[in-house]
């Protein structure tokens, strides 16, 4: 049969296909094991599942196998209030229940498999095992003692309102990057430090530091040479958030603010965050790319700052129309009702690109690849402008 996927038998364990399950087609897997009573999950869909297996039964689990039945089941509910949401990115791969919960009966459902459906989904699946490993080397109750010692936040979005009522053009968060997954290396004699201190000497309001290692070439390591060297710039910590330990993280690692991303959260996931980051005294820049996220954000209490990504992170198509195009009409109206700055990120490059976001309403730019790309950035930024907006 086409496109179904591999399995392994062991003995004793029989295995047939069956047509549909959820209208697709699955297998059915017989274990031959004795009988114990199914546990009842809170969750409707696995609810539903298990209604449609009452004769399941399934051997004793040991404390591993129940931590990965839960595991699983947090993973399954996470997808489907993400969906609901109209949240297209999963945030992990599909697998199925470990072997020993179902039973005499293993469901493999037969979709798109283990692959991630585009790059941000890729991103968000290898960053959830990379948090995972940092967070058994550095649990949250060791990070929070770090924090103590961490170095005190800086107004970052005060730090773009003054940038912008002192120059009448946005505030700039000049973006530290080296590489991205749609442009490859930006910059081969990259030294991270010297470049913040060329950005804040153009004239940019705060920074942004992409701390995302296997995508875009960036470093936490970065962040924290950044912040100790004195550079007084608020800082951006760039990274795909999924987890609050994290925004923790980045705290500790000298950041202002953090990026969180709104087609990879679910609104209570935002929503919990940004209490978090208000407790910990960092901006949150919540970031979105269409009207439905843009609709979701607004229906979100005490958000301060909303970037709108000319970038479609999973084609990688950018258009900076977009950002018109979300700020027109009743949005606009009810962004400038809530006092919300708004941030005009990705695909800025020449003064009438900064002029036509301006014009649609934004208050900030976050701009990476046209200054970073020059060999002195600082000079890169009076270019992006048209004139020199340091002074
Ligand atoms: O280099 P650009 O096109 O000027 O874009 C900067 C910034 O907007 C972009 O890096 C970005 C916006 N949102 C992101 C989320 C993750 C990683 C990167 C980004």
């Amino acid at each position: 049969m086409e496109g179904l996927l591999s399995l392994k038998t062991t003995p004793g364990v029989s295995f047939k296909s069956i047509p549909s399950f959820n209208n697709r087609p699955a297998f059915l897997i017989r274990r031959s094991s004795m009988s114990l009573p199914l546990r009842r999950s809170n969750f409707p869909a696995i609810r539903a599942q298990q209604s449609e297996t009452e004769t399941i039964s399934t051997e004793r689990e040991g404390e591993e196998d129940a931590l990965k039945v839960k595991e699983w089941e947090v993973g399954m509910f996470q997808n489907e209030v993400a969906e609901s949401q109209g949240i297209r990115i999963r945030r992990r791969p599909p697998t199925g229940p470990p072997l020993h919960y179902v039973g005499p009966f293993e469901f493999r459902l037969q979709n798109e498999g283990n692959t991630p459906r585009n790059i941000l989904e890729e991103i968000i699946w290898h960053k959830d095992t990379e948090v995972s490993k940092r967070k058994e080397k550095k649990p949250l109750v060791a990070l929070k003692k770090l924090l103590d010692n961490a170095p005190p936040t800086r107004d970052f979005v005060g730090s773009l309102k003054a940038a912008h009522s002192r120059t009448g053009l946005p505030g700039l968060i000049a973006e530290v990057k080296k590489a991205s997954p749609s442009r490859g290396i930006l910059r081969e004699d990259f030294d991270p430090v010297e470049i913040a201190r060329a950005y804040e000497k153009g004239g940019a309001a705060c920074l942004s530091v992409l701390t995302d290692e296997k995508y875009f070439k960036g470093s936490f390591e970065n962040l924290e040479a950044i912040r100790t060297a004195g550079v007084k710039c608020p800082l951006l910590c760039k990274e795909f958030v999924i987890d609050a330990w994290q925004i923790y993280y980045a705290r500790a690692k000298g950041a202002d603010a953090i990026l969180l991303i709104a087609a990879v959260l679910p609104d209570l996931d935002i929503k919990y965050m940004v209490k978090i980051c208000k407790m910990l005294g960092l901006a949150a820049l919540v970031e979105v790319h269409d009207e439905r996220e843009m609709d979701r954000v607004l229906g979100i209490e005490g958000i301060e700052l909303i970037g709108i990504n000319n970038r479609n992170l999973e084609t990688f198509e950018v258009d900076i129309s977009n950002t018109k195009k979300l700020l027109e009409g009743e949005r606009g109206q009810l962004i400038r009702q809530k006092d919300i700055i708004v941030v005009g990120e990705s695909g800025l490059f020449t003064p009438e690109d900064v002029a036509y976001v301006q014009e649609a309403g934004v208050k900030a730019v976050l701009v990476g690849e046209s200054i970073v790309k020059q060999s002195d950035p600082c000079k890169g930024i009076a270019g992006l402008f048209g004139k020199d907006i340091s002074l």
